[in-house]
């Protein structure tokens, strides 16, 4: 799935990849295909409650090959509706009972508002978290689920706790959009560390000249500052 500019975080990991020297290769992935014997890293995205009906049979298909990938220490970037998916179902605001795949000990139930805006939220990992939110879910987290973040502006994983996203091994999964990764190139670089270490053994990234870097490092800093400045 794919909403809000979820693209963008695969957009981010190629070229920030590249920019280390590697050659990544991105196998879209539709119902029905073949799943790739051969995997890295996983992204996926949110979509409408109708978006998540139309996939939940190849995902429950899929299931035990990605749950064993977590387990394998694969990183994993899940969004808002595939994020909902990761866990044990989302039961929608009409009573619609969609199951999840249980990679993420929570569980989400549809209400009757929107949870909508900016979000700025803090994790221990990665800092200062900046993005986007739109869902009905209210996603709680289980004891054996921990929090990717925790909510200073906006609602997050639901209004009644402070908690944003989750966390699995090398699963991160987050309600935000935006799309995620442009404005927090923390947890890209995290994937693409645990993508290419579990390959290659290190991660040895090609220097970058400095002047580029520090670009790209105001590029980044720029986006932050932008999301953060924006009312809710
Ligand atoms: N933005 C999304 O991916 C929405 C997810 C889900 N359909 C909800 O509304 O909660």
């Amino acid at each position: 799935m794919n909403i809000y500019g979820d693209w963008g975080n695969v957009l981010v990991l190629k070229q920030r990849l590249k920019w280390q020297g590697y050659n990544p290769v991105v196998t879209e992935y539709n119902p029905g295909d073949e799943f790739p014997s051969d995997v890295d890293l996983i992204v996926g995205g949110g979509g409408q409650d109708s978006g998540q009906v139309v996939i939940q049979q190849d995902l429950q298909a899929l299931a035990p090959t990605l749950r064993a990938l977590a387990d394998d220490d694969l990183p994993m970037l899940a969004i808002c509706g595939l994020y909902q998916l990761f866990g044990r179902f989302f039961k929608t605001h009409d009573g619609v009972l969609i199951p999840g795949i249980g990679v993420l000990d929570i569980e989400t139930h549809g209400g009757p508002d929107r949870l909508i805006g900016n979000v700025l939220s803090v994790s221990s990992e990665f800092g200062e978290i900046h993005g986007y939110e739109n869902h009905s879910g209210q996603t709680f987290l289980g004891p054996d689920a921990q929090p990717l973040a925790h909510v200073r502006k906006g609602e997050g994983n639901n209004s009644k706790d402070d908690t944003e996203g989750a966390r699995y091994r090398n699963v991160v999964a987050s309600y935000l959009h935006g799309s995620l990764l442009p404005k927090n190139p923390a947890i890209a670089d995290f994937l693409i560390e645990k993508a290419v270490t579990r390959r290659y053994g290190s991660l040895d990234p090609d220097p970058l000249p400095d002047a580029d870097l520090a670009g790209l490092a105001r590029l980044s800093e720029l986006a932050r500052k932008h999301a953060s400045d924006r009312p809710r």
